[in-house]
């Protein structure tokens, strides 16, 4: 570790996620500083390093990962990307944390899982930010307590204004219902074991050729139901919400009352634009907590094995929503590595 012990952090990609991630490291969280930046658009990156004292800007991932500065590495290129930089970042023995999704399909999260089980030790933190959301980390508490009893069924609402260009259908399995199926793993400690999508038809404001809103349904071995409405082009505003409905009760978060205003004749509140805003204090206390736990030699948080699972089932997800009807989840059993 570098300058009084503050860890050196190389981030890989810089747009919407990184970008924000460098702002976080650099002026919000302590412990870290920026040691490197790596974008495939030079100028991006260099504007970037430009404005942060002793970073250095690289096209290259590999180049970075060498720098002696660097001392871990934050990834937040797109998801194709994922695989060779975490296997780079295992070459130089670095600890990283890992964008969802860890990469984009099973047979290469698979590839991740074994060349980190090489290494002898755990090295990946995986990006599923809403379990550091003060939210769903009091819903889990709740759930855990045992207060409300079994768990039977989770809904789950997850809508965003508008989507970036090229969306498609598969990339609301891929890159947005992710997130419930992360959520719906570590709230119940279930594994998913089917997956089943349906459509309606199209919100006339779903971007052409995007069948948008979908309806996702998740079984699970321990006999839950979970069922999740993706809709990426709703047009006013992020929201996701979660309800546990159980044997002796309810719980519901993701209602956004911070601030309720009356005023004429009417009454309400906000609603966040974007996950940069609704999650803002999560992803600030995951960023802090890999920080602080590498520091200490630790990893913690959701791991490569949670970024397999969730691989696995969106595989699944795909495939149902391609062919039609129920599709099974294939995971290979947890190795004992990740117990
Ligand atoms: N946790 C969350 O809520 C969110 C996570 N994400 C994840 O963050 C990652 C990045 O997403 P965005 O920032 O939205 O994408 P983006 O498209 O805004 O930025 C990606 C950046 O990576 C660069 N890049 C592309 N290939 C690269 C490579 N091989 N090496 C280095 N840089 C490369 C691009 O030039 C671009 O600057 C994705 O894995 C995405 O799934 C994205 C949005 C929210
Ligand atoms: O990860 C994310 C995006 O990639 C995805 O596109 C959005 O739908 C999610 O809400 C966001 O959290």
């Amino acid at each position: 570790m570098t300058q009084h012990g503050t860890l050196g952090v190389a981030v890989i990609g810089t747009g919407k996620m990184g970008a924000d991630h460098v702002r976080r490291i650099t002026d919000v969280i302590s412990g870290a500083r920026v040691a490197a930046v790596v974008d495939i658009d030079a100028e991006r990156v260099k504007a970037i390093a430009d404005g942060i004292k002793g970073c250095a800007a690289y096209t290259d991932p590999a180049e970075a990962l060498a720098d002696p500065g660097v001392d871990a590495v934050l990834i937040a290129s797109p998801g194709p990307a994922h695989e060779a930089a975490l296997l780079e970042a295992f070459r130089h023995d670095l600890p990283v944390l890992c964008e969802k999704p860890l990469t984009p399909d099973a047979v290469s999260a698979l590839r991740v899982l074994e060349a980190e089980q090489k290494l002898g030790h755990r090295r990946v933190q995986v990006g599923f930010m809403r379990r550091f959301d003060a939210e769903y980390i009091e819903l889990k508490r709740v759930l855990s307590s045992g207060e409300l009893g079994r768990t039977l069924m989770l809904h789950n609402r997850h809508r965003n204004a508008y989507c970036p260009p090229g969306f498609t259908d598969a990339m609301l399995i891929n890159d947005s219902v992710v997130h419930e199926m992360d959520v719906t793993r570590w709230l119940l400690e279930q594994e998913i074991t089917a997956v089943t999508v349906h459509h309606p038809n199209p919100s006339s404001n779903a971007p052409e050729g995007l069948h948008d809103p979908q309806f996702v349904v998740f079984e699970t071995d321990g006999g839950s139901l979970v069922d999740v409405e993706i809709f990426v082009s709703c047009g006013y505003g992020y929201q996701v919400q979660a309800e546990a409905v159980c044997e002796k009760g309810t719980a519901r978060i993701g209602d956004q009352h911070g601030l309720l205003v009356n005023t004429a004749g009417r009454w309400g509140g906000g609603i966040a634009p974007d996950f940069v805003a609704r999650f803002e204090e999560a992803y600030d206390r995951e960023v802090q907590q890999w920080v602080d736990a590498t520091r200490r030699g630790e990893i913690s948080g959701p791991s490569a094995w949670d970024g397999y699972a969730a691989a696995a089932v969106c595989e699944a997800g795909v495939r149902a929503q391609a062919e039609g009807g129920r599709v099974e989840v294939e995971m290979i059993e947890r190795p004992a590595f990740y117990r």
